[in-house]
C-alpha cells in the first residue's frame, strides 16, 4: 500500500575530502547539487509524483530535496522535517579523517566503527567542536534523547516512530511518500523494511542522489525486497565508491 521513495542526499563537501561527518551540519558539494538534481530528474522521468517529503534537520538532505524537488517541477509540495531522520551519530569520530582513522585503528576497527550493527564509536565530549549540544534547532528534543555517539541498532530504535507515527499514515492512504535523509538513516530503514539481519546489514551501503523506489503491500512490506532503483548501473558503481570510502 503506497510507494515510498529513499533518497540519500547528494555528495557532501565533508564526503568529498573523506571525513565522518554524522550530525555535523555540512553543505553539498558542487558534485553533490549535480547528483541532486539528477535525482530528481530521474523522479520526474519515472513518472513519480509524491504526495509528501521528509527530510531529516540536515542542510545536505534539505537542500537535496530542495534541489530534487526544482528539477521535477514540484516545489510545491508539502515537506516535513525531523531530527529522527538525522544521519548516525559519529560520536568522536564526528570531524576525523577516514583514512586516517583507518591507519591509526586498522581496517577491523574502522569497519566496526563505520559499519558494525551494535557498537557505536567512543561518546563525543559535550564541548567538543563537532557536538550538537546547545544547538537551538534541538531546543524541543528532549535532553536524555540528544546522542553523544549512535550504533545502528540506536539509529534504528530512534527512527522507527517516526516511521510508524509520521509515514505509514500517509502510506496508508495509498501516497507516495519521498524520504531524503542520509546513508546510515536509510540503512536503518532498509534493514527494518526488508528484515534485514543484523549481519547482513554491515554489507550494505547506499549510494548518494539515486532514487530508490519501494511499492509496499498492505503490511507495509516490499513487494520486491531491496526495491528499485531508478538508475540501477549508477547506484551499483556509486554503492562500490561509499564501501571504498577511507581506503588508500
Ligand atoms: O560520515 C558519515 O556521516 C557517513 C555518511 O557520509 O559516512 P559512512 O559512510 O562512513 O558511514
Amino acid at each position: 500500500m503506497g510507494t515510498l521513495v529513499l533518497l540519500r542526499h547528494g555528495e557532501s563537501v565533508w564526503n568529498a575530502e573523506g571525513l565522518f561527518t554524522g550530525w555535523v551540519d555540512v553543505d553539498l558539494s558542487v558534485a553533490g547539487e549535480e547528483e541532486a538534481r539528477k535525482g530528481g530528474e530521474l523522479l520526474r522521468d519515472a513518472g513519480l509524483r509524491p504526495s509528501v517529503v521528509h527530510t531529516s534537520v540536515l542542510k545536505r538532505a534539505i537542500r537535496t530535496a530542495n534541489i530534487a524537488l526544482e528539477a521535477a517541477d514540484l516545489h510545491w509540495l508539502p515537506v516535513r522535517r525531523s531530527w529522527r531522520l538525522n544521519e548516525r551519530h559519529y560520536g568522536a569520530l564526528q570531524g576525523k579523517n577516514k583514512a586516517q582513522t583507518r591507519e591509526a585503528y586498522g581496517e577491523e576497527q574502522f569497519m566496526v566503527w563505520r559499519r558494525s550493527f551494535d557498537t557505536p564509536p567512543p561518546r563525543i565530549a559535550d564541548d567538543d567542536a563537532y557536538s550538537q549540544v546547545g544547538e537551538t534547532r534541538y531546543a524541543d528534543l528532549p535532553p536524555e534523547l540528544m546522542p553523544r555517539t549512535e550504533c545502528l541498532a540506536d539509529v534504528v530504535q530512534r527512527m522507527l516512530p517516526y516511521w510508524y507515527d509520521a509515514i505509514v499514515p500517509e502510506l496508508a492512504a495509498g501516497g507516495t511518500v519521498l524520504v531524503a535523509a542520509h546513508g546510515n538513516s536509510l540503512r536503518a530503514l532498509v534493514k527494518h523494511l526488508d528484515s534485514v539481519d543484523d549481519e547482513t546489514i554491515t554489507g550494505l551501503n547506499i549510494p548518494t542522489g539515486i532514487p530508490l523506489v519501494y511499492e509496499l503491500d498492505e503490511n507495509f512490506t516490499p513487494r520486491t525486497k531491496g526495491g528499485e532503483y531508478l538508475d540501477p548501473q549508477a547506484a551499483a558503481s556509486a554503492i562500490e565508491a561509499v564501501k571504498s570510502q577511507g581506503a588508500r
